[in-house]
């Protein structure tokens, strides 16, 4: 059959354009479809302006602590407006710096502009144009999920922050997982008094358990009110306060008044109006289930990034990206599994994670070490007045391997990512533990940690 393309990706965020550049790179005639803006979620309304406002939250603190430098500025409040457009400004330099119309010229791939809707297992309509594929590669991703609760449309949506008229006085957040947490921060740090509720036993709950409680008592001696373990939020009303949220906790009603809601429950896979049953696709909880090769039920239907539910960041959307497009191309016979995915939060502390928990070593050998460095034991967070967090190494019961290393702290992302190359690399504990590390510096902290495991 004569298709219009060789393979056609719907959706232009990380995972599609990975998918879109590798399959025109081995000679596909590749179309990508977006309804929205290229660079999906992470660019435009995700990781990008997130980590603006995280950088804006860390401003903050230090104009306020800069007069224990000797340095007096006055105290600092916020221009929204201005903040906002620092957000939107740069989301555009990193836009500009992708350059994605120069890839998609220079590998002749074609831009379809509109929202694809798939009406046979080859066929998508796009604004009423249909095309044909021989392959195509759903990286639809997903969406802020709104609760299904009374007076659920008075809350923003993460990706709806940027919309608020005002800073908010008072803000709750309900979600604590790592967009609340992220959204927890910012607003605390820009004066916001902040309620952070979850449903889970505790906040961040796929980050390791010391992490997790780190995390949670630097928000609590900040002002911030964590409540976790909640059994559900009921409603939001508005009263002449401005929004009444009330929740149950042991199935006691609680109630507050705030300003501001802001839902972070999920992020399921943006399924509406794409036509799956048209094409045979099968779905579960809200994503598209795949095979070891990204396939989805129907073999030339792949599936890469948030939209399968695996591994909702950017650095697994990536790569699953380019390996479906090498599997819908080459035939299937790549597999893209994520042992080694560091991942981690701009909250303030930062926190970070990669390879097992503490908790998941143990379950699978009890007698493997753990073994934590705090921060206020190096120099450089002495220096630097950030003393408060830990690096964790999580090693197997020979002190040979490190399953997984877990931070909380200044730079603690940075740190991991660290941890997380010399692991992809295979370096055994007593390798790291004689690497010499700059001074004074918090990747020292990984050489102090690695002696510390040898030891311990
Ligand atoms: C607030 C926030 C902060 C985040 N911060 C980080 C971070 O710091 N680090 C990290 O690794 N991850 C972060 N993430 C997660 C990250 O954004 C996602 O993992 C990543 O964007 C997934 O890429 P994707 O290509 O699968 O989907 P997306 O980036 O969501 O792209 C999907 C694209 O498909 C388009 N689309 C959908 N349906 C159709 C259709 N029917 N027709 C045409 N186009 C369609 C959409 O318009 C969109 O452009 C964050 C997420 C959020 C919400
Ligand atoms: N820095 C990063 O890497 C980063 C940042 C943001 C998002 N992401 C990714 O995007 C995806 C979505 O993140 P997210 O934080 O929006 O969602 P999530 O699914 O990770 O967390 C949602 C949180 O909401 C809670 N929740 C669910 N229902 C609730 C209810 N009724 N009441 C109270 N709490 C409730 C859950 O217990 C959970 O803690 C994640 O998979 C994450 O990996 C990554």
């Amino acid at each position: 059959m004569d298709y219009t393309f060789d393979v056609l990706v719907i959706g232009g965020g990380p995972a599609g354009m990975a998918a879109a550049t590798r399959a025109a790179e081995l000679g596909a005639r590749t179309a990508v479809v977006e309804r929205s803006a290229l660079g999906g979620t992470c660019v435009n309304s995700g990781c990008v302006p997130t980590r603006v406002l995280a950088k804006t939250a860390r401003l903050f603190r230090e104009v306020r602590t800069a007069y224990d430098y000797g340095i007096v500025v006055a105290e600092p409040s916020v221009d929204w407006d201005k903040t906002v457009q620092r957000v939107r400004a740069t989301v555009a330099r990193v836009l500009d710096a992708k350059g994605y119309g120069a890839t998609m010229e220079r590998l002749a791939i074609e831009l379809i502009e509109g929202d694809a809707e798939l009406t046979g297992e080859h066929t998508v309509v796009v604004d009423g144009r249909e095309v044909t594929a021989a392959a195509i590669i759903l990286c639809i991703g997903g969406s802020g999920r709104r609760l299904p609760i009374e007076g659920a449309e008075h809350a923003f949506l993460p990706h709806e922050v940027l919309e608020l008229p005002d800073l908010p006085a008072t803000v709750a957040i309900i979600g604590g997982g790592h967009t609340g947490a992220q959204m927890t921060t910012i607003f605390d740090a820009m004066g916001s008094e902040v309620l952070l509720l979850d449903v889970a036993p505790r906040i961040l709950m796929t980050e390791d358990e010391d992490v997790a409680d780190a995390v949670t008592a630097s928000f609590r001696g900040r002002g911030i009110r964590v409540e976790a373990g909640i059994s559900g939020v009921d409603s939001i009303r508005r009263d002449d306060g401005g929004l009444n949220l009330t929740w149950q906790r042991d199935d006691e009603p609680e109630s507050i008044t705030v300003d501001a809601v802001v839902m972070a429950t999920g992020w399921p896979a943006n399924l509406g109006g794409l036509g799956l049953d048209a094409a045979g696709v099968r779905t579960a909880r809200s994503f598209i289930p795949v095979d070891d090769y990204l396939r989805s039920n129907v073999p030339h239907i792949f599936v890469a990034g948030d939209a399968n539910g695996s591994s909702m960041l950017v650095q697994a959307a990536v790569f699953e990206g380019e390996t479906a497009a090498e599997n819908a191309v080459m035939g299937a016979m790549r597999t893209t599994p994520h042992h080694l995915l560091p991942e981690g939060g701009f909250t303030d502390p930062d926190y970070a994670g990669v390879g097992l928990t503490e908790a998941q070593a143990r379950g699978r050998d009890v007698e493997c070490h753990a073994v934590t460095v705090p921060y206020a034991a190096a120099e450089r967070p002495i220096i630097d007045d950030r003393e408060q967090g830990f690096l964790k190494l999580v090693i197997d019961r020979r002190r040979e391997l490190i399953l997984g290393a877990h931070a909380v702290g200044e730079n603690a992302v940075e740190l991991i990512t660290a941890v997380a190359a010399a692991m992809a690399a295979g370096t055994d504990l007593a390798t790291l533990a004689r690497v010499k590390f700059a001074y004074p510096t918090y990747g020292a902290i990984i050489g102090q940690a690695a002696r510390a495991g040898l030891h311990s």
